[in-house]
């Protein structure tokens, strides 16, 4: 498959569940070879969207398709993986053995190999002990091993670390971004770990409500973590009219608490401040500050906007 080729693609996509909506609206492409991070609060339509992608639920407006396959959905979830709540493990079987099963399930018959690269990829032993004597973690990169039978070209994963430790973590996070550069698989993960997700994801979606509220690649979030000053002042219009005028690439986003950041200024904070003493605006505060990813993506859902200067 061609490097940037669609692998799922939604318009208008809805979800209601008796008659309350949990998606709305969602949009969306994902393309081959990246590795999309679904973020949102609790109930903001993660598990749903995966359940819709899966076959486990069923829209209830819009479209979507699978590798531009509208039409034949089960025939393109057979390149498809998923690891969507409990994971259909048989606790009275090894590892191993529940490998081959889902493989047979999936038309594959797995070659001992076969099953212990697999089992390799996600840190576990082949061992014999039965899976109702594992850890959580333990169940969880078995459940991850799953949906990778096959190697399939789009992976989706719900809340896939949740149940590691820190190594364990780590561990597949290193795994699933060798897969997508080895095998050029697309990978959707959720996860309420966002500093993990923000080391392991190249693309990222922030639910809120069941809308998208933002789609942004690594690079573009990356520019909106950059420094910035954030000003209070209880003349605002004139202090961003001041602002047009002597920082035109200056990019101001004015906060619910009344305060205003000031992106692109770059380390020109001493003229930002000589300016506003030259216009004798009054400013209550003034500091250099820099957002981390989870702290852009709370703004966000708070609901900050960007302002241009007047
Ligand atoms: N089977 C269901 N029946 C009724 N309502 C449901 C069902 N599944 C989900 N919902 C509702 O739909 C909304 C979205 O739920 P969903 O599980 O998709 O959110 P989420 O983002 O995955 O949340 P979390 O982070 O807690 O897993 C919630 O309000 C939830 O209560």
């Amino acid at each position: 498959m061609a490097q940037g080729t669609a692998v799922f693609e939604c318009a208008q996509l809805g979800k209601k569940y008796q008659g309350r909506a949990a998606l709305k609206d969602v949009s969306l492409t994902q393309r081959q070879g990246k590795i999309y991070g679904l973020i949102g609060e609790n109930g903001a339509g993660k598990t749903t969207l995966m359940k819709i992608i899966a076959g486990l639920a069923f829209p209830t407006g819009g479209t979507f398709a699978l590798f531009g396959e509208a039409a034949r959905l089960d025939a393109a979830r057979q390149q498809c993986g998923f690891m969507i709540g409990s994971s259909g493990l048989n606790a009275s079987m090894s590892a191993a053995e529940n490998i081959e099963l889902h493989g047979l399930i999936r038309g594959l018959k797995l070659t001992g190999p076969e099953v212990a690269e697999l089992l390799g990829r996600v840190g576990l032993e082949d061992t014999k002990k039965k899976v109702r004597g594992y850890s959580l973690g333990m169940k969880q990169r078995l459940g991850i091993a799953l949906a990778m039978i096959g190697y399939p070209a789009y992976l989706v994963l719900d809340e896939p670390v949740n149940g590691l430790d820190p190594l364990g973590i780590v561990e597949i996070r290193n795994m699933l971004r060798q897969l997508c550069g080895e095998k050029g698989m697309t990978i959707l993960i959720s996860s309420h770990n966002l500093p993990e997700l923000f080391q392991t994801a190249t693309d990222y979606i922030l639910l809120h409500h069941g809308k998208v509220l933002e789609e942004i690649s690594l690079p573009e979030l990356e520019m909106k973590c950059k420094k910035y000053a954030r000003v209070r002042t209880d003349e605002p219009e004139r202090l961003l009219s001041a602002l047009k005028s002597a920082f035109p690439e200056a990019e101001a986003r004015q906060c619910p608490d009344g305060a205003i950041h000031i992106f692109n200024c770059g380390d020109r904070l001493t003229d930002l401040a000589g300016l506003f003493h030259q216009k004798r605006i009054l400013i209550e505060e003034f500091a250099l500050k820099q957002d981390t990813p989870e702290q852009y993506f709370l703004s966000r859902m708070r609901g900050e906007n960007n302002v241009k200067p007047a």
